[in-house]
C-alpha cells in the first residue's frame, strides 16, 4: 500500500514516535511524505521515504495529485488544530480529496492507531480491488 505521512510542526514529535512504534508495519509499505516530515522520519527510523516539497511549498498538493490519480491508499496527517497555517487552503484541499476519493485519512494519533492496525489485519485490501477496477 502507498501511505502518505504528514505532520505539522507541533505534531512532528508525535509522528516520529508513531512511525517508530509501528515501523514493523510501515516497512512493509511504500511511504511518501511532505519534505520536513519525511526527512525527520527518515532520520529517526531509516525507513525509505519518497519526499515531496515541504507542505507550505506545495507538498500537500503533490500528495493531493497522487490521491486524484488514485495512487495513494492511506493518508496519516497529524494536523495542528491550534496553529494557523499559511497554506491552510492546501491542507483543506488535501483533506477534501481524501473524501472525494474515499481514501482513508487519519488526522490524529487516535484514528491513526485504528487505521494502521487495520492495515496490519488486511482491512485495507479493498483498495486493491478499487485500483484493479480503474485499470
Ligand atoms: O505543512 C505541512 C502539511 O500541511 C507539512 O509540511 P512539512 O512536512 O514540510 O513540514
Amino acid at each position: 500500500m502507498k501511505i502518505a505521512i504528514i505532520a505539522h510542526d507541533k505534531k512532528k514529535d508525535d509522528m516520529a514516535r508513531f512511525v517508530t512504534a509501528y515501523q514493523h508495519i510501515f516497512k512493509l509499505h511504500q511511504l511518501f511524505a511532505t519534505g520536513t516530515t519525511g526527512l525527520r522520519i527518515q532520520n529517526e527510523t531509516g525507513l525509505p521515504i519518497t519526499r515531496f516539497q515541504s507542505g507550505p511549498l506545495g507538498g500537500d498538493q503533490q500528495i493531493g495529485a497522487m490521491i486524484a490519480n488514485n495512487e495513494m491508499d492511506l493518508v496519516i496527517f497529524f494536523r495542528d488544530p491550534l496553529t494557523a497555517q499559511p497554506h491552510e487552503p492546501d491542507v483543506s484541499a488535501l483533506i477534501r480529496l481524501c473524501d472525494v476519493y474515499s481514501v482513508p485519512l487519519a488526522t490524529n494519533m487516535g484514528s491513526a492507531e485504528v487505521l494502521v492496525r487495520g492495515l496490519m489485519n488486511g482491512d485495507m485490501d479493498w483498495r486493491k480491488i478499487v485500483k484493479k477496477e480503474e485499470e
